[in-house]
């Protein structure tokens, strides 16, 4: 089980705002109606896990926030913005807030790992800024250098990406997000295609990012056990709804399988 809050973290989230509310969420694609109203609120400096079978609209939700995927109807407030009014610069600028982990990161294969962290600073800034790693300003390298101490990789900053092993390629693209300098972390299976060990590594370093630097994470995990150990809070999604609330700490192992395998039949 993961270390309690520490108590300065549970008085700042109480006073503080949510960092995303969401209110009568609903998306439909053609023919499939996946999310049917969803309410809630995610308090800043928490992590919480997204759970639910396959095809019960996780993917769907995640995308939704941003706008990557259009919600059909429904009230999404995110670090203070109101995220369906955004015009497309606005909605951009928010973007570059939130962090976002994909199961497939895309990084830039024959790119050394300093150069694709120094890439993630184009988020934040406008213009041109595909600098190769020799002719970033120094003070771009130093950052991007201090993002890949933070996920253990300072030794490999200079290796090809496509040299590195599966989890270490992963935590190059969390260095990468890191640049974006986020308030909000969301990932989407980050641990999917990761041995268990690695998996592990992985999660546990998104937690540290929530313990040790304030970040509000909400991370999609198909494993029981790392939901188990690296949330403070987990939401289950079934018929399109949240049908699942609770802290973590309370949270059954049991009925969380059972919660796994048959979500969607529920
Ligand atoms: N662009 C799209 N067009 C039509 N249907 C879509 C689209 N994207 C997702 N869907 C459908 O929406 C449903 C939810 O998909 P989604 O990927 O959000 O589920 P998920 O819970 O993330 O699943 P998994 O755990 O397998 O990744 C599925 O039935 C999927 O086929």
């Amino acid at each position: 089980m993961n270390a309690p809050l520490p108590p300065q973290a549970l008085a700042g989230s109480a006073r503080a705002e949510p960092v995303l509310a969401v209110a009568g969420l609903t998306k439909a694609f053609p023919g499939r109606q996946v999310l049917r109203g969803l309410d809630f609120t995610l308090s800043p400096g928490q992590a919480t896990a997204l759970i639910g079978a396959n095809g019960s609209g996780k993917s769907t939700l995640l995308r939704c926030l941003v706008r990557l995927v259009e919600p059909t109807s429904g009230e999404i407030r995110m670090l203070g913005r109101d995220v369906p009014m955004l015009a497309p610069r606005a909605l951009r600028r928010l973007r570059a807030e939130v962090g976002i982990v994909w199961q497939r990161h895309n990084l830039v294969p024959r790119l050394s790992a300093l150069s694709n962290v120094i890439h993630g600073v184009q988020a934040r800034m406008s213009g041109p800024h595909a600098w190769a790693q020799s002719l970033a300003p120094a003070p771009v390298r130093g950052e991007a250098m201090e993002c890949l101490a933070r996920v253990g990789l300072a030794d490999r900053a200079l290796l090809r990406v496509d040299s590195l092993s599966g989890g270490q390629q992963q935590r190059v693209a969390i260095a990468r997000m890191l640049m974006q300098r986020p308030a909000f972390i969301l990932a989407d299976e980050p641990d999917a295609s990761l041995d268990p060990q690695t998996g592990e590594e992985v999660m546990s370093l998104l937690l540290d990012l929530v313990r040790e630097e304030g970040l509000s994470l909400l991370v999609i995990s198909h494993r029981l056990e790392h939901t188990l150990r690296f949330s403070d809070r987990i939401l289950g999604l079934a018929n399109g709804r949240i049908a699942l609330d609770l802290p973590t700490s309370r949270a059954n192992p049991t009925s969380l399988r059972r919660f796994f395998d048959h979500a969607e039949a529920a």
